[in-house]
């Protein structure tokens, strides 16, 4: 990260919704611009699977005047999710009951989880009312459960490649990095290198849903013909070896995929068409031509079942990653949809 996040510690246990607690929580976070007066300016960014709470890392155009959501505007939260490496309470975190980090013994936890924890960092900045609520894939999914609990909460929303579920293909998914990473025999040590075998295996797995066969063919074909050291090879290789670099240690990339696959906003609340239903945000949903994790035709079902949502879909070679990589097409139907 290239600037330090603000750090909110709260005492007291923290009872997670599987049934664990942790002992304190910590939340990193990040805001840009001011709250005005009538405190209704807020844009709450939540951020998806490896990211952190600073924009500028991962989707800094959105900190430019260009932006539909300028910092000149708005007043831009960003907190770091509940289990990820970049400052909130992981299995990174000094354990305060040992002394030592959590590793292995981290609590499985879920996506209503992240949101509990954001909700009390909401409460300390003071905020009643957010205008705008975004985000991409696993943001998403706290934009949507947030929603559904506390229905007002969002004057506005904007869900670009998520859903309200997670789907039987994408636990598919998760599934497998898990198998890659359980097949490490080192993967439950207590230490940073930990599995760090699995967890490359893992994001080789996941780097395939997460892009397409098109961008590798324009982005990783081979200069000449060869037999071996292919440019696809070695690319795959090195965004394990970025991954693990990023702090990606096994149990928390583990745990992380379970939180994933927890994500039903339908559960306890009669399903998920229900529970759509209860969303009163305006939503602007965008979905991604070629990405294979949130295809077209899941994303346009979500849409028939929120009440209030205008529907949109950009064109990208790169596939899921385009919600990161294409912020200039989602920035136009920000403004188109904003008015
Ligand atoms: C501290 C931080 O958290 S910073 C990271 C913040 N980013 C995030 O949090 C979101 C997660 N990031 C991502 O998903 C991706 O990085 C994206 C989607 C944002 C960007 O994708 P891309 O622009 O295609 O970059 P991608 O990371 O896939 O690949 C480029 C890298 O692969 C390397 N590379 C490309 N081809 C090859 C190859 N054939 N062999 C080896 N390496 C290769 C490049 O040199 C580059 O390396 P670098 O990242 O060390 O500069
Ligand atoms: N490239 C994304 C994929 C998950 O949305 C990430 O690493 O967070």
């Amino acid at each position: 990260m290239s600037e330090n996040p603000e750090i909110l510690k709260i005492g007291g246990g923290f009872a997670l919704e599987r049934g664990g607690e942790l002992p304190e929580l910590q939340i990193a976070y990040h805001t840009w611009g001011e709250l005005n007066e009538a405190k209704d300016n807020v844009v709450w960014v939540f951020h998806a699977l490896t990211a952190n709470s600073n924009l500028a890392d991962w989707w800094g155009d959105i900190l430019t005047p260009e932006s539909a959501l300028s910092p000149e505007k708005y007043f831009i939260v960003c907190a770091n999710i509940l289990g990820s490496p970049y400052g909130t309470t992981s299995p990174l975190t000094t354990n305060p009951e040992t002394g030592e980090p959590y590793y292995s013994d981290f609590p499985l936890y879920t996506i209503r989880d992240m949101v509990h924890a954001h909700k009390l960092l909401r409460d300390h900045l003071g905020i009643k009312k957010v205008a705008i609520g975004l985000g991409g894939s696993m943001g998403g999914f706290q934009a949507y459960e947030w929603a559904v609990q506390e229905p007002e909460f969002f004057e506005k929303l904007i869900l670009v490649v998520t859903g309200p579920k997670e789907s039987p293909w994408r636990i598919a998914v998760h599934s497998s990095q898990r198998v890659a990473i359980e097949a490490d025999p080192t993967w439950k040590e207590s230490h940073m290198r930990a599995g760090e075998h699995g967890v490359a295996a893992a994001r080789a797995i996941g780097m395939l849903s997460y892009r397409n066969h098109t961008i590798f063919n324009k982005t990783q074909a081979d200069a000449e013909p060869q037999v071996d050291d292919f440019r696809a090879d070695s690319y795959i290789r090195y965004q394990g070896k970025k991954l693990i670099d990023r702090k990606f240690q096994a149990y928390l990339l583990w745990l992380l995929t379970k939180a994933m696959d927890s994500h039903d906003i339908g559960r306890d609340r009669g399903g998920v068409e229900k529970a759509l239903g209860m969303i009163q945000a305006d939503v602007l949903q965008i979905s991604i031509d070629s990405d294979l994790l949130f295809a077209a035709d899941e994303q346009q079902w979500i849409a028939s079942h929120i009440p209030n949502v205008t529907y949109r879909e950009i064109h990208s070679l790169y596939g899921h990653d385009g919600f990161l990589t294409e912020f200039g097409k989602i920035n136009v139907l920000m403004k188109e949809f904003l008015g």
